[in-house]
């Protein structure tokens, strides 16, 4: 684990902690978008994913990939799951995708690459242009909305999962999904004091409950139709009883526990293409293995059993 300094990679400890041990995510740099007529222009075989596995964060980039049939359109490399002092690397191991486009064995030098003066975090996910040599955006709520319309002309798969008449309800769900659940699982994990760590898990589990409610009343979380909001809540909740239930002592319930949300998360991991996008070993091993300082062993549990494969009973359609 580390960062870059003016383009340097320093070896530094997981989970950098600010006010109270407090944890906090700082802000992506590269912003762009694709666009007809612009400097990255939608064009099929020009883009590159480098992804993680485990990463919640790259998963929905994943996943918008599937969803929308890139995958002949956009190549992937895949990182392997340990983020030890190098970062993310491309060392062998199950389910590895080597960096045939750079030949990177680290993801540091692929931002090195794209900015010799690279300050910052070196995080996956990565949008990467092969044709200019440079990374167009490492933010993947950004990457996801590129993905969802920029490859339509280019015959991408049909569906809009941003729709125009639900985009306020969706952006009102992913701000608390994002503050207390996707990010919030990390703020109790991260956590270096017992006030810090209660004050992301209590609020986390007070949204688990609103989104039982929801997910009681309609078959996703705003409304009929699945969205991206329901997307970027999957990818928390498919790892939630995995790892974060453990590792990150996020233990008052079970995803399991609460039926609507259980039955939620094995439709859409049922939905054509989603499974394999999702890899439960990478998942367990990096969060138990790459996090000394929350699990000094290293040592992976072998649970839990989840029945992934029992029916989910919703239609995952998007409205347009
Ligand atoms: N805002 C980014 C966050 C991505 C992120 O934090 N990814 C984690 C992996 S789950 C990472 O690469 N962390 C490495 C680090 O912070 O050094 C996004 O959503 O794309």
């Amino acid at each position: 684990m580390g960062r870059m300094v003016d383009g340097v990679w320093q070896v530094e400890e997981v989970g950098a902690t600010g006010a109270g041990g407090r944890f906090q995510r700082t802000q992506t740099s590269f912003r762009d978008g694709i666009a007809p007529g612009g400097r990255f222009a939608p064009e099929a075989g020009r883009y590159h994913l480098y992804v993680s596995l485990a990463c919640p964060w790259a998963h929905r980039t994943l996943i918008f990939r599937a969803l929308k049939g890139l995958e002949d359109m956009i190549s992937v490399s895949v990182t392997h799951w340990h983020m030890g002092d190098q970062g993310w690397n491309f060392a062998p191991g199950e389910g590895v995708v080597p960096d045939t486009v750079n030949g990177a064995t680290a993801m540091h030098e692929i931002y090195a690459k794209a900015d010799p003066h690279y300050s910052g975090r070196v995080t996956v996910p990565v949008l990467w242009d092969k044709a200019t040599g440079s990374i167009v955006n490492n933010e993947s709520a950004e990457i996801i909305r590129i993905l969802n319309s920029a490859f339509d002309a280019l015959g991408a798969a049909p569906g809009d999962w941003y729709p125009a008449p639900l985009r306020a309800e969706i952006e009102a769900v992913n701000e608390r999904v994002y503050a207390t659940l996707n990010n919030g699982v990390y703020r109790a994990g991260f956590a270096r004091t017992q006030a810090a760590y209660e004050e992301a898990v209590v609020p986390l589990f007070e949204t688990l409950d609103w989104l039982e409610a929801r997910l009681s009343r309609q078959p996703f979380l705003c409304g009929e139709h699945a969205t991206e909001a329901d997307w970027r809540l999957f990818t928390t909740l498919i790892r939630f009883d995995a790892a974060y239930h453990g590792h990150f002592k996020c233990n008052l319930r079970r995803i399991v526990d609460y039926p609507a949300l259980w039955d939620h998360t094995r439709s859409l991991h049922q939905h054509a293409g989603i499974a394999q996008t999702v890899d439960l070993g990478h998942i367990k091993r990096h969060y138990y293995g790459s996090h000394p300082a929350v699990n000094p062993t290293g040592v992976v549990p072998i649970g839990p059993a989840l029945d992934l494969d029992r029916p989910g009973t919703r239609r995952v359609t998007p409205l347009g």
